[in-house]
């Protein structure tokens, strides 16, 4: 996909967690050797680049040299790999706003049938594989897979200690729930956390439990979460981490099943658990296309 002026390019969202997303549909426009981190880095730059959190690329999954390894016996049926960077430069194992844009973009770009996509699709990610679904309502769903408890550690904030659950969604996180109110924490700085305990470093979560929702038959539980992302910063929102604080909010009440609404700074999302897997439900929005200039690639 690269016309006269540029490869094309867009800009989009899932709850404000943005994305430069680069369509790559034969893999010929972003090899891993021509997309590396300082490009990721550079086009993440919210003022000598487009800006964002991160990077997708939309490609098939036989153009992506690590897919066979990460799907394994799931390659065929994974025809699109969303091949993730955080803004660093680093790769991440799964992104769950990133995912819904994903399928998002197949969808407006013209690359995937919206009746194949509302049956749900398998996408390729270094996490696995992941079902992905457009809802009629213009939404999307994702099974993340079950959340996997790492065991219990703490963030440090301020000289304040928030003790906390590890859980993993493919990538890892610390959901800590607290009474102080999230809206008052410093999170533009990284957490003190325990390299020991994540080595390959960690999403932090500081949740606040706005209601349990543990009546029988009553609502569904409510959380509100600021998160730090690794490889990022403080970002407006982050689908896996939706999931695993959820998951510790249940957790904290004995429960493994149950619906949690998940209010982030960028928007709302909805986390399912039925005792074996995830289902993140949210939206996704397509804010821009164009292309990226010769001049900006080659300076
Ligand atoms: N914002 C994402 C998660 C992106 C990856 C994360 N920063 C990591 O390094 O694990 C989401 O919506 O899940």
């Amino acid at each position: 996909m690269i016309d006269s002026a540029g490869p094309r390019v867009l800009l989009g969202h899932g709850t404000e967690n943005d994305f430069v997303v680069l369509p790559d549909p034969d893999g010929s426009v972003w090899p891993e050797q021509r997309l590396d981190a300082a490009l990721v880095r550079r086009l993440c730059d919210r003022r000598a680049g487009l800006g964002g959190d991160g990077v997708l690329r939309v490609v098939p999954s036989r153009h992506v040299p690590d897919a066979a390894a990460v799907l394994g016996e799931a390659l065929p049926q994974c025809e699109w790999f969303m091949d993730h960077r955080n803004a660093d430069g680093s790769f991440a194992e799964m992104c769950g706003n990133g995912v819904r844009l994903f399928l998002h973009v197949l969808l407006t770009e013209g690359l995937l049938d919206r009746a194949v996509a509302e049956a749900g699709v398998l996408v390729g990610t270094r996490g696995g594989p992941r079902r992905v679904g457009a809802r009629p309502d213009g939404g999307y769903w994702v099974d993340m897979g079950p959340a996997r408890v790492l065991g219990r550690s703490a963030a440090r904030i301020g000289g304040a200690e928030f003790p906390g659950l590890g859980v993993s969604m493919g990538n890892p996180h610390l959901a800590a729930l607290t009474d102080v109110p999230v809206d008052t924490l410093d999170l533009t700085v990284l957490p003190g956390v325990d390299a020991d305990f994540f080595p390959d470093g960690v999403n932090v979560e500081l949740v606040n439990v706005l209601a349990a929702g543990d009546a029988p038959g009553g609502a569904s539980a409510h959380i509100r979460l600021r998160v730090h992302e690794r490889g990022v910063g403080e970002t407006r929102s982050c689908g896996t981490g939706a999931c695993a604080a959820a998951f510790a909010a249940l957790e904290a009440g004995g429960r493994t099943a149950g619906t949690v609404t998940v209010d982030v700074p960028g928007g709302r999302l909805s986390v399912e658990f039925d005792g074996t897997t995830t289902v993140l439900a949210g939206p996704a929005v397509v804010v821009a296309t164009g292309v990226l200039t010769p001049e900006w690639l080659a300076s």
